[in-house]
C-alpha cells in the first residue's frame, strides 16, 4: 500500500468513526428528549455541556436562574434547598443577610462543589456566577437576562447517568418541595395594602394569637378547627371543582376584635395579608389586576364593608347602568364575580375575610349560603373572654374580685376594646380590677337610664355556618 492509499484509508476510517458518534450524540439526545416530562423540561435547562463527553457516565442538568426572561423557580428552589446542605469540606463560602431573614445565610461560592446524597445517590453540584462583561452586545446570548441586565447565574448538577430517571421523577420535585417548606417556616408575614391599583407591601407585626383572642371558647374553637380543616382539604376542593376559597364574614361592634381576629387568623396560617381598601379602587379592571396579583396563600380582607364603598345592589346594577357614565365602575356584583369565577380557575388556598359593624346594612347577596361561608359574631366581652384578656394583662388566672366582674359583664354590653382599656389602667391588678367595676357600674347606670330604647343582638353568640358537610356528602353519592 503505497502512502496515498494509506491516507485514504485512514481518512475513511475517521470520518466512519466522526459519523457514529454523531450518530450516537443524535440519538441520546432524543432519548433525553423523550424521557425528559414536559413540565420538567420547561423549568429546567436540560440541554448537555457542550463538551459533554457522551462515553461518560456522568449526566449534567443545568439550571439556569431565568429562562425566556421569566425567573425559573427550580433555580430558586436549588438555591434555598442548598443552603441546609451546607458541609464544613466546602473551601469557600457565601455569606450574607437580610431584612427578611433572622439569620446570616452561608451559601455556595462561584465554582466551589457541594455533594448531595438523596436516596443512596450522589450528587455534586456547583454554582457558575458569570464574570462581568461590560458593554458586550448581548442579543442572542442565551444566559443574559433582559429583565436584570445582567448574564445569568446557575446551577450545574452532576450524577450517575442511570439515576436520570430517579433526578428528574423524584429529586428535583423534592427540592422544589423542601424549598417551599423551608421557606414557609422562615418567612416573615407581610401586609399588603392597594394604592395606584398596586399593592405595597409591609411586614406584618400583629401579636395577635388565637391563644390571646378574647372570644367565646366553643365559637374559637369552632373557627379554628375550620381554618385547620380547609388548609388541609387541597385534594377534597379539587374533587368538587371548586376554587380552594374559604370566606368569613366578621361582624360586631367597634372593639370586639374583629381586627385581631384577622391578626391571629394570618398568623396561625402564616398567610399574608392584602388589606383592599375599595375607596382606592375605582374601576374593575383595577380590582381584577389587583385579586390577580394577590400570591397563594393569602387572606384578602375588606373592612367595613358596608362603608367602604357604596354598593349598588347586584340587582339593581342594569338600571344603575344609565345614571352612570361609565359601565366599568366598581360594583359589588363585579366584586363577587371576579372572587368568585377568577379565584376557581387560578391561585390556590385563599381565605377572604369582610367585616361590618352593620350586618344588617349588607347587600342581602353577600349574606347568601355559600358567599361567606362562615358569618362569625363578634360578641361583647362575656365572662369567658375577660377571664383571657385579664390573664394576657396581668398574668392570672383567679382573683376574689372576679365574681363581681363576671356578673356585671352578663348584664353589661362592654367591647373587649373597653375592658382591655381598663385593664391597662394599671400594673396593679386590684387597682385594675377595681376601675373596671367602676367603670362597669357606670355603663349599667347609663344602660339603665336609655332602658326600652330597643332590643339588639345581645344573645346572638352563636355562629352561623354555612357548613360543607352537604357538599360533601354529595360528592360521595356521587
Ligand atoms: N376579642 C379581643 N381579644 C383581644 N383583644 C381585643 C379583642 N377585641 C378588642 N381587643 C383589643 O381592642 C383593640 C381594638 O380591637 P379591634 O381593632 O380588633 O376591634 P374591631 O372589632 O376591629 O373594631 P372596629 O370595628 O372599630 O374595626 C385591639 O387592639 C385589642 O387590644
Ligand atoms: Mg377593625
Amino acid at each position: 500500500m503505497d502512502s496515498q492509499t494509506k491516507a485514504v484509508e485512514s481518512t475513511k476510517k475517521y470520518l466512519t468513526t466522526a459519523a457514529s458518534i454523531v450518530a450516537s450524540a443524535m440519538l441520546a439526545r432524543t432519548i433525553v428528549n423523550e424521557y425528559l416530562p414536559k413540565e420538567l423540561r420547561t423549568i429546567i435547562f436540560s440541554a448537555f455541556h457542550h463538551r459533554f463527553d457522551w462515553f461518560s457516565t456522568e449526566h449534567t442538568i443545568v439550571i439556569k436562574e431565568a429562562e425566556d426572561l421569566t425567573s425559573n423557580e427550580l433555580y430558586d428552589a436549588s438555591s434555598t434547598y442548598l443552603q441546609t446542605r451546607i458541609s464544613s469540606n466546602i473551601r469557600r463560602l457565601r455569606a450574607s443577610k437580610n431584612k427578611e431573614k433572622k439569620s446570616v445565610i452561608l451559601s455556595l461560592d462561584d465554582g466551589e462543589e457541594l455533594i448531595d446524597d438523596f436516596q443512596g445517590v450522589k450528587y455534586k453540584w456547583q454554582l457558575k456566577i458569570p464574570k462581568e462583561n461590560h458593554g458586550r452586545n448581548n442579543v442572542g446570548n442565551p444566559r443574559w437576562d433582559f429583565s436584570s441586565n445582567r448574564e445569568v447565574r446557575w446551577f450545574k448538577v452532576t450524577f450517575h447517568k442511570k439515576y436520570k430517571d430517579v433526578t428528574v421523577d423524584s429529586y428535583l420535585p423534592h427540592i422544589l418541595e423542601m424549598a417551599k417548606e423551608i421557606k414557609a417556616a422562615d418567612r416573615r408575614l407581610k401586609l399588603y395594602m392597594n394604592q395606584n391599583e398596586s399593592w405595597m407591601p409591609i411586614d406584618l407585626q400583629h401579636p395577635a394569637t388565637f391563644e390571646t383572642l378574647a372570644m367565646e371558647e366553643d365559637l374559637k374553637k369552632t373557627v379554628l378547627e375550620d381554618l385547620t380543616r380547609f388548609i388541609q382539604r387541597k385534594e377534597y376542593y379539587k374533587k368538587i371543582g371548586k376554587a380552594w376559597k374559604r370566606g368569613y364574614l366578621l361582624f360586631g361592634p367597634p372593639g370586639t376584635g374583629k381586627s385581631t381576629l384577622i391578626g391571629a387568623m394570618a398568623n396561625y396560617l402564616k398567610f399574608d395579608i392584602y388589606d383592599l381598601n375599595l375607596r382606592e379602587v375605582r374601576m374593575n379592571s383595577g380590582l381584577n389586576r389587583l385579586l390577580v396579583g394577590m400570591k397563594n396563600k393569602s387572606m384578602l380582607v375588606i373592612e367595613d364593608i358596608d362603608c367602604s364603598i357604596d354598593f349598588k345592589n347586584r340587582n339593581n346594577d342594569k338600571k344603575n347602568e344609565s345614571n352612570n357614565s361609565r359601565n366599568d365602575e366598581i360594583s359589588l356584583s363585579g366584586l363577587l364575580n371576579f372572587i368568585d369565577g377568577l379565584w376557581s380557575t387560578s391561585g390556590e388556598e385563599r381565605i377572604i375575610v369582610f367585616t361590618t359593624n352593620y350586618k344588617e346594612k349588607l347587600d342581602p347577596a353577600l349574606l347568601r349560603p355559600g358567599r361567606m361561608d362562615m358569618h362569625i359574631n363578634m360578641g361583647y366581652c362575656g365572662p369567658n373572654s375577660f377571664r383571657i384578656l385579664v390573664s394576657n394583662y396581668h398574668a392570672i388566672d383567679e382573683h376574689s374580685m372576679f365574681e363581681e366582674i363576671e356578673g356585671l359583664l352578663k348584664e353589661v354590653e362592654a367591647t373587649p376594646a373597653e375592658v382591655a382599656e381598663q385593664l391597662m389602667r394599671s400594673d396593679d391588678v386590684d387597682v385594675a380590677l377595681e376601675g373596671l367595676i367602676q367603670f362597669l357600674h357606670g355603663k349599667r347606670d347609663e344602660d339603665q337610664g336609655n332602658e326600652g330604647n330597643g332590643e339588639d343582638d345581645k344573645d346572638e353568640k352563636l355562629v352561623l355556618v354555612e357548613k360543607e358537610e352537604r357538599l360533601e356528602s354529595s360528592v360521595e353519592d356521587q
